[in-house]
């Protein structure tokens, strides 16, 4: 158990708490498996985790040797951002202010893999500031909405234009809040609970926000009446193409919504970025190297389904397998954008113990081949780590600020899947 030091707590009641913890007898904590201990130590408040041993591929001098060691560094195939509509999508570097070229620390070109991890690919940073709140507008504006299926569907008859174009009208015209125009309606047949949890970590998936798969909640009585500026605290995901089914975890062949054009190209220049890419480790197994390429190439890459995870800074999401795609040879891609995240990739079964790395604004992340079997999930969110150009008022867009103030509390992953 993770030793405690009282002087560390401010409080009289953060002091107590912590006491109180470490007086519990070891078997509270008996080991469950490796990932799920990972998840127990980023996830605990009192006593803050322990962060030594997480990856941080901006700082890797700081990281241990036997973490260094597992990991290599390589060129992607393609420049991110290079010319032409991929320089539209990650942003023109020419446009960065002087203090802002900082922000794209890879260099575009630069990635990272892990010798024990065949299959997952990190690329650091490669969107400009502006590239990034083009992506974070979309999934709050135009993706969390009609026809795309989100989890407050369940719940609330939303606005056809999308509770965020309901939200930001309220905002830029200074209307009250609270007239009754604006609370959101319940749908007479459907009531859920009062909170967000669904269940509990000792039944199995999730103690807080939402898990995955995501089970329809279910039903109660409490469902509370809120304000747009409120619900939009309360979106957790939406979904893009194929639309998705929870409880079946499966996808709704039938309900095929058109998939969005910029996220497309976006994913198709990262599939090209990551064609080839390979390691040869000097591991001998019956006198044959031991060797991962990636070679998914951009003419077989369709992306059919895309998921838009909306975390406010007190969720998680625990351990899973992304399974329910036919093809699971097609990597997943997947975005981080906003505060950084805690992100554990361990192996095919829980008893592998997973790395931790940090996610932060813009880097991608990648399972492809043999990783795309394996448990991943987010065990925290870290407070404190939302880039000053994605703040509202940082600079003249006026228009983000409200874009700005949801950021505040929030990151958004988008992650895109071929589904056949
Ligand atoms: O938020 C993330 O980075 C991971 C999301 C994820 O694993 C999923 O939606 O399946
Ligand atoms: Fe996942």
């Amino acid at each position: 158990m993770i030793s405690t030091n009282l002087e560390q707590y401010k409080s009289k009641r953060q002091q107590k708490l912590a006491q109180k913890q470490s007086q519990l007898k070891p078997s509270t904590y008996t080991t469950q498996t490796p990932f799920r201990d990972a998840e127990r130590n980023f996830k605990s408040r009192l006593p803050p985790p322990d962060f030594s041993n997480v990856i941080d591929f901006y700082n890797l001098d700081q990281c241990n040797d036997e973490l260094k060691n597992r990991i290599i560094k390589i060129e992607l195939k393609v420049e991110l951002g290079e010319n032409g509509e991929s320089e539209n999508l990650f942003g023109d570097y020419k446009e960065l202010k002087e203090e802002e070229k900082d922000f794209i620390k890879g260099g575009r070109r630069t990635a990272y893999l892990f010798k024990d991890l065949p299959g997952f690919i990190f690329i650091p940073n490669p969107f400009t500031p502006k590239a990034q709140k083009h992506i974070i507008k979309r999934c709050l504006r135009d993706f969390a909405k009609y026809p795309n299926k989100g989890n407050l569907d369940t719940h609330y008859l939303l606005p056809k234009e999308g509770l965020w174009n309901l939200h930001e009208n309220i905002v830029n015209n200074d209307l009250n809040e609270n007239h009754p125009q604006y609370f959101i309606p319940l749908k007479a047949s459907v009531i859920g609970p009062t909170n967000d949890s669904f269940l509990n970590e000792e039944q199995g998936e999730q103690c807080s926000s939402f898990s995955q798969p995501r089970p329809e909640p279910p039903p109660s009585s409490g469902v509370p009446i809120l304000t747009s500026s409120q619900l939009i605290k309360k979106i957790r995901w939406t979904t893009l193409g194929y639309q998705y089914h929870w409880p079946t975890k499966t996808y709704h062949l039938d309900k095929r919504l058109s998939f969005p054009k910029d996220i497309e190209l976006l994913t198709t220049f990262v599939i090209k970025s990551i064609y080839g890419v390979k390691f040869i480790t000097s591991e001998k197994k019956e006198n044959e190297e031991k060797y991962f390429i990636n070679d998914y190439d951009h003419k077989k890459w369709k992306p059919e389904a895309g998921v838009v995870n909306y975390y406010q800074l007190k969720d998680n999401l625990m351990a899973h397998v992304d399974k329910s795609e036919i093809n699971m040879e097609a990597p997943l891609i997947s975005f981080s954008f906003g505060h950084t995240c805690i992100f554990l990739i361990g192996g095919s079964t829980r008893d592998i113990a997973p790395i931790a790395l940090y996610l932060r604004s813009g880097d991608i992340s990648i399972m492809c081949g043999p990783c795309r079997a394996n448990f991943h999930g987010v065990p925290r969110i870290l407070e404190g780590t939302l880039p000053k150009y994605l703040e509202p008022y940082y600079d003249n867009d006026s228009e983000w600020n409200t874009y700005g103030d949801y950021m505040s509390s929030a990151r958004i992953n988008v992650n895109v899947r071929q589904v056949f």
